[in-house]
C-alpha cells in the first residue's frame, strides 16, 4: 500500500514537473520578454492602423441546421445583417507579422503536447494498476486539420477570427460533442492551490468554479458550470464582485461579440457536460478528485476548493450526471503567444466602500489621454468599444484586459471572461459606459454597426436570438435579457448624441476605415440622431 501511495506520489511530481518545465517557466520568460518590449516601445512608433479590427466577409453564420422551434418565421436577420456592406470592410492580406502563429510552428507545439500527454498516461496508468485504480482510456488523435488548429492559425492582429472563417463553425461544434478525455484546473486556480484569502473580495479567483477540459484531438476549453437559473435576476444587494459567474453570459458574449463583428471573444459552446463521466472519471489530478461527492439525492456534486473558508461558495451537481455549462476555447498557450494583461483604466473598485478616480472626476479622461498607450493609436477606442460591449452585457467586473504582446499596441484587445454579465434585465448600469461618455469617442466602424442594430430590419434582440438559437443550450437568454439589450442600445445611441450636440461629429467619431465598400452611411444615416 505504501508503495503505491509512493508510485502516485512519483507520477504526480513528474507530472508537475512537466508543468514547470513546459508552461510556468516559458510563461516567466515571455513575462520578462514583455516587460523589455514594452520599455523599448516609445509612443512616437504607434499607428493607427487604416482598417484596424475589421475583416473579410462571410455570409454564413454560427447556426447550424434550421432554426429552432418559434424563430423559423422572423428568421434570417442574422444571415441579412452579415451580408451587409457594413460587414464587407477588408483587411489588408495578412503578412506573416500580422499572424500570431505560424502553421509549422503551431504543429510543432501540437507534436509536443501529444507526446507530453502520451509520457503522462503511461506514468499515469502504470501507478493507477499498481493502486488498483480503473483508468478511462481514449483513443486520442493526432489531426493537422483540427479546428482548434485552424482557429488558432487564424489569430491575427485585427481580430481572433475572420468572418469566413469556417474552423470557427467548427470548433463550436467539436466542442458541443467531442469526447472530454481530461479535466483540471486551471493554470490560475493551480497556481493559487486552493489558498483563499478572504479580505480580498475579488481575488484571488480560486473561488471560482472552472475548470479545464481536454477533448480527443488536444483540443482545450475552459468549462464554467451553470450556477444559477436563467431566470434567476442577481438580488440588489449582491455587490458585482462576488456575484455568480454564469455560463449562459458567457456563451451569450461570445455572439453578441461575433455580432458587433469586434471577434475579441474566443468561441464558447454551451454544452451538459457528464460530470461523472467526463469531469471525475476523466481528472487525473488527486486535488480535483477530492472535491467530488454524491449528495443525498444522489447526484454527483463537486465545490470549489476553498468551500469551507469562503461562506458564499456552495457545490454544484449534476442531475444525476449532466450539468450545463459554457465551453471557451482555449487561445494558444502562453509559452508559444504570450500576453499581458492590463488594469482597465475604468477598473471598479473591488471593496465595499471604495471610490476609483473616474468615478468621482469628470475630466479623468483628459488624463488618461495624455498617458500612454493611451495618448495615441487606437487603444483607447479600444477600451470605449469594451466599455460599450460590457454595458449592453451589463458586465461591472472587467478588472483587466489582455493583448497579445506579439502584436504590441497595435492589435487588438481581448474581452476574456464575461461571466459577470446579464446578471439584471431590470437595470441599466450606465457607469460602465463611462468611457465613452468621459471621453466622447467613438470608432466610425462600431457606431455604424450599433446603429444598423437598432433598425427593426435587424434588431440586436432578434439577430442575438436567432444566433443563440444554434447553441445546444437554447434559449441561452431569457427574452427579458434579450430586450434589455435593444434597451441599452438606444441607450448607447444617445450617449453618443450628446457627445455630438455638444463637441460636433469631427471631434466625437473617429473614421477608422479608409472607405466602406459601398456608401454603407446612407442606410443608417441619422439614426444617432432618432
Ligand atoms: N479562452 C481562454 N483561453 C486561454 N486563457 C483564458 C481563456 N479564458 C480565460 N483565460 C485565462 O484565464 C484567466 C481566468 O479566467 P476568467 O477570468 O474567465 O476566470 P475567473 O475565475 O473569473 O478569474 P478572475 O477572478 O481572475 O477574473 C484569464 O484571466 C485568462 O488569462
Ligand atoms: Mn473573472
Amino acid at each position: 500500500m505504501r508503495r503505491d501511495r509512493f508510485l502516485l506520489a512519483a507520477t504526480l511530481t513528474a507530472i508537475f514537473s512537466a508543468d514547470l518545465y513546459f508552461v510556468l517557466l516559458p510563461k516567466l520568460r515571455g513575462v520578462r520578454r514583455t516587460q523589455g518590449l514594452s520599455c523599448s516601445c516609445g509612443s512616437g512608433n504607434l499607428s493607427l492602423p487604416a482598417l484596424e479590427g475589421l475583416a473579410t466577409p462571410q455570409l454564413s453564420n454560427w447556426t447550424r441546421g434550421p432554426p429552432p422551434p418559434g424563430l423559423a418565421a422572423g428568421g434570417r436577420k442574422l444571415e441579412k445583417l452579415f451580408a451587409h456592406p457594413l460587414y464587407d470592410i477588408r483587411t489588408p492580406a495578412l503578412g506573416p507579422e500580422e499572424r500570431l502563429l505560424q502553421t509549422e510552428q503551431l504543429l510543432d507545439y501540437y507534436r509536443r503536447k501529444v507526446s507530453r500527454w502520451e509520457r503522462h498516461m503511461k506514468l499515469y496508468s502504470e501507478a493507477a494498476a499498481v493502486a488498483n485504480v480503473t483508468v478511462t482510456k481514449h483513443k486520442m488523435i493526432y489531426d493537422r486539420d483540427a479546428s482548434w488548429l485552424k482557429f488558432h492559425v487564424g489569430i491575427n492582429r485585427y481580430a481572433l477570427y475572420s468572418r469566413d472563417d469556417p474552423a470557427v463553425v467548427r470548433l463550436l461544434g467539436d466542442m458541443q460533442s467531442m469526447a472530454v478525455v481530461s479535466a483540471d484546473y486551471t493554470q490560475d486556480e493551480k497556481a493559487l492551490k486552493g489558498a483563499c484569502d478572504c479580505t480580498q473580495v475579488v481575488k484571488p479567483s480560486g473561488h471560482h468554479l472552472k475548470l479545464a477540459l481536454k477533448m480527443h484531438n488536444f483540443a482545450k476549453v475552459m468549462f464554467k458550470p451553470m450556477r444559477q437559473q436563467r431566470d434567476e435576476e442577481t438580488p440588489d444587494d449582491v455587490f458585482y464582485f462576488v456575484d455568480f459567474q454564469r455560463h449562459n453570459a458567457e456563451i451569450a458574449a461570445s455572439h453578441l461579440d461575433r455580432i458587433l463583428d469586434f471577434r475579441r471573444v474566443p468561441p464558447v459552446a454551451g454544452r451538459r457536460v457528464n460530470v461523472t463521466g467526463e469531469v471525475l472519471q476523466v481528472a487525473h489530478n488527486e486535488d480535483l478528485r477530492a472535491v467530488f461527492f454524491t449528495s443525498p439525492a444522489n447526484n454527483t456534486c463537486f465545490f470549489a476548493k476553498c468551500l469551507y473558508v469562503c461562506k458564499t461558495e456552495y457545490a454544484v451537481c449534476g442531475s444525476p450526471d449532466l450539468l450545463e455549462g459554457s465551453l471557451s476555447a482555449y487561445l494558444p498557450g502562453l509559452s508559444i503567444a504570450p500576453r499581458l494583461s492590463i488594469p482597465n483604466p475604468w477598473a471598479r473598485s473591488y471593496t465595499f466602500t471604495g471610490r476609483e478616480e473616474w468615478e468621482v472626476n469628470p475630466f479623468y479622461c483628459d488624463t488618461i489621454k495624455q498617458m500612454y498607450p493611451y495618448n495615441s493609436g487606437n487603444r483607447l477606442l479600444n477600451i470605449i468599444d469594451m466599455s460599450i460591449f460590457d454595458f449592453l452585457i451589463g458586465n461591472m467586473d472587467r478588472h483587466h484586459y489582455e493583448i497579445f504582446t506579439k502584436f504590441g499596441d497595435e492589435g487588438f484587445i481581448l474581452h476574456l471572461d464575461n461571466a459577470r454579465g446579464f446578471g439584471k434585465h431590470s437595470r441599466d448600469e450606465m457607469s460602465i459606459l463611462a468611457p465613452l461618455s468621459q471621453c466622447c469617442l467613438i470608432k466610425r466602424s462600431t457606431l455604424l454597426r450599433l446603429q444598423l442594430l437598432a433598425q427593426p430590419e435587424f434588431q440586436l434582440s432578434d439577430v442575438m436570438r436567432e444566433s443563440l438559437g444554434g447553441d445546444p443550450l437554447w434559449p441561452v437568454l431569457t427574452e427579458p435579457h434579450l430586450l434589455a439589450l435593444d434597451r441599452r442600445l438606444q441607450k448607447v445611441l444617445r450617449a453618443v448624441q450628446r457627445c455630438v450636440r455638444r463637441l460636433g461629429e469631427d471631434e466625437v467619431i473617429t473614421q477608422d476605415f479608409v472607405k466602406p465598400a459601398v456608401r454603407a452611411q446612407t442606410a443608417t444615416e441619422g439614426a444617432a440622431s432618432r
